[in-house]
């Protein structure tokens, strides 16, 4: 019995997922960055879950949680309590590579951005899932919500390799049960729950960006 609560904790929850991304914004509208990194954990455990093909996918958004986590508990964690709290300290201490990669090549401006441009890809992709039929395949409206956003981003090298990784995705069925919400009818509901939230943190981080002239920090 212990051994099966234990199991279940491990287990991905989209419920789990959606409550970080509610704790997100702060009253003014900010984002909290433990919030959103607990949101990115929750998600990269799913992905785990889906099997080693996309390890090299997992690597890296683990790589970049942890750097963002050193910041944040390393000795100006105060700065980095905010996404715009991060992006105000890190540019006035000029902290931030802005047009080549310099001395600062992991700030967390630069990290975060990775993921904020995989946050776009995810709405995309829930999105599609959200409105989908029963044959509907995961792997085609992956690789459309890939296409549109992250893509542009990557090199060629990358575009392959998650291509072919998209590929062996479960189909809707078996995507559907891993998230572990119930039927698929609560499954679509819960998704039209979590949609606005992850779009809101999404539209106020490109905001920042934006105003700060950052979406492309190298
Ligand atoms: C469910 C299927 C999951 C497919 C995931 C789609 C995203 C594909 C991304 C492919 C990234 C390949 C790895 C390498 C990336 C880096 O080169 C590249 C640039 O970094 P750099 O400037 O430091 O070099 N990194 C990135 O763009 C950041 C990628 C972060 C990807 C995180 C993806 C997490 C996916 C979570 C899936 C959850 C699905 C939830 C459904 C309920």
């Amino acid at each position: 019995m212990a051994d099966s609560v234990a199991a279940d904790d491990q287990k991905f929850c989209l419920q789990e997922v959606l409550d970080t991304f509610k704790l997100c914004l702060t009253e003014n509208k900010e984002v909290y960055l433990e919030h959103y990194v607990a949101g990115w954990r929750g998600l990269v455990k799913f992905l785990s879950s889906l099997g080693s093909v996309f390890g090299f996918i997992s690597k890296d958004a683990v790589n970049k949680i942890k750097i963002l986590v050193g910041y944040m508990e390393g000795e100006n964690g105060s700065q980095y309590v905010t996404i715009q709290s991060m992006v105000k300290y890190e540019l006035e201490n000029e902290l931030v590579d802005l047009t080549k990669r310099g001395s600062h090549p992991e700030s967390g401006s630069r990290t975060l951005l990775r993921l904020h441009r995989a946050l776009r890809w995810l709405e995309l992709f829930l999105e599609r899932l959200r409105t989908s039929s029963e044959d509907s395949k995961t792997s085609v409206m992956c690789s459309e919500s890939y296409n549109e956003s992250l893509a542009q981003h990557h090199p060629w090298v990358i575009r392959k390799t998650a291509g072919m990784a998209f590929c062996v995705l479960p189909g809707r069925a078996a995507f559907f049960e891993v998230m572990n919400v119930g039927t698929p009818e609560q499954v679509v509901a819960m998704l039209g729950e979590a949609l606005p939230l992850i779009s809101e943190v999404y539209q106020i981080t490109e905001e920042l960006y934006t105003q700060n002239n950052m979406l492309d920090l190298p």
